[in-house]
């Protein structure tokens, strides 16, 4: 039987109500509807949807964990390559970093770095078509990665469909995908009590879960993700600096790291490192680092890449910590 319109109308009506709810409650933390309203709209949802499958669409909540395993994964060569971040390891380090790239660019006086913390993750390539999400690939060698997309569609904190009204043909998005630590626990907790072996810390655990064959696993770990690189390829007005790409990807409805900030100096960087290195204590997920890059896109297209590494962005790292070895019991014969 096909849908009459009214029909069709109340479909969207109820992609767009459980969309934004999603939306302020992962996303914004903000929730704007009680669970239950929430859970009597996506029953609604799904019954209208399970009654007239031709209104099913790529982007409704309905869609988000798919029912049947993966036998394997796919390799997919990324578009673009996932680079590595040089690292540094104190501010002298960090110094010499910017000695090296002002010897490349000499003339450029007026220049800004942002700084974002760098979260203890497993990096994602995702990519858009239309403003639908069509492929999730994890980072691989950098170059070569694997096609996890119905797994990462479980992420609530990814958009399915860009939060744009004409979104460019192609969208490229990169971030990392993590578990809070409580998650992290209480995963470990379960995984002691089946008898499996423990992951050793939140950013292994994430790695492992993004491999998992079965969506449904994925989903019941309640991975995290948050964006900090986006790539329009050839588009006519693509944002001229990494602050208007951070902008561009909240607008588009990612979660982005709040806790950035705009440096116009190292004596700046260095400031915010430190404020972050007690800060991060209370956050809810692990840091092992800052990352600064230099905010100009024609800059960075300008000081380009060595192998491995983008010349215009470092890592300042956090010293590693003592990983909480659990001691057992010592008996001491008195
Ligand atoms: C800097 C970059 C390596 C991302 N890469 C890019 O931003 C980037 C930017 C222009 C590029 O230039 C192009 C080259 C060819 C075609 C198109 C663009 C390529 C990559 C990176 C890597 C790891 C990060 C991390 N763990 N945390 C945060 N917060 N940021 C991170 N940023």
């Amino acid at each position: 039987m096909t849908a009459t319109p009214e029909i069709q109308q109340k479909v969207v009506q109820l992609k767009q109500q459980l969309i934004q709810a999603g939306y302020a409650y992962y996303v914004l933390d903000n929730p704007i509807m009680e669970d239950a309203v929430y859970d009597q709209l996506y029953r609604q949802l799904q019954d209208l949807e399970t009654q007239y499958p031709e209104l099913i669409t790529p982007d409704s909540p309905t869609q988000r964990v798919g029912d049947q395993p993966a036998s394997q994964f796919t390799s997919v060569k990324h578009n673009i390559p996932l680079y590595s971040l040089e690292n540094a390891f104190n501010q002298q380090e960090l110094a010499k970093w910017q000695e090296r790239w002002q010897r490349q660019a000499p003339d450029v006086q007026d220049f800004a770095y942002v700084c974002e913390l760098k979260i203890d993750g497993s990096a994602l390539a995702l990519t858009y078509e239309n403003g639908i999400l069509v492929r999730g690939v994890t980072r691989g060698d950098g170059v070569t990665g694997e096609d996890i997309t119905q797994n990462i569609r479980t992420i609530r904190t990814i958009p399915l469909r860009l939060n744009l009204d004409n979104p460019p043909s192609i969208v490229e998005v990169r971030g990392e995908a993590f578990l809070p630590i409580a998650v992290f626990e209480k995963i470990n907790q379960e995984r002691e009590q089946s008898g499996e072996a423990l992951f050793a810390n939140p950013r292994n655990a994430a790695a492992g879960t993004l491999r998992q064959l079965d969506a449904k696993v994925v989903d019941k770990r309640k991975l995290n993700f948050f964006a900090y690189t986006l790539h329009l390829p050839n588009h006519p007005n693509h944002p001229t600096s990494q602050w208007e790409s951070l902008e561009l990807l909240q607008k588009m409805g990612f979660r982005v790291n709040p806790n950035r900030k705009l440096c116009k100096s190292l004596a700046e960087v260095e400031e915010y490192y430190q404020e972050w290195d007690t800060a991060r204590r209370n956050l809810s997920y692990l840091t092992d680092g800052v990352v600064v890059k230099l905010n100009s896109y024609s800059l960075q297209q300008r000081l380009g890449f060595t192998q491995k590494f983008p010349r215009w962005a470092i890592a300042l790292k956090y010293p590693a910590e003592e990983a909480p070895t659990i001691v057992k019991d010592i008996i001491v014969n008195v």
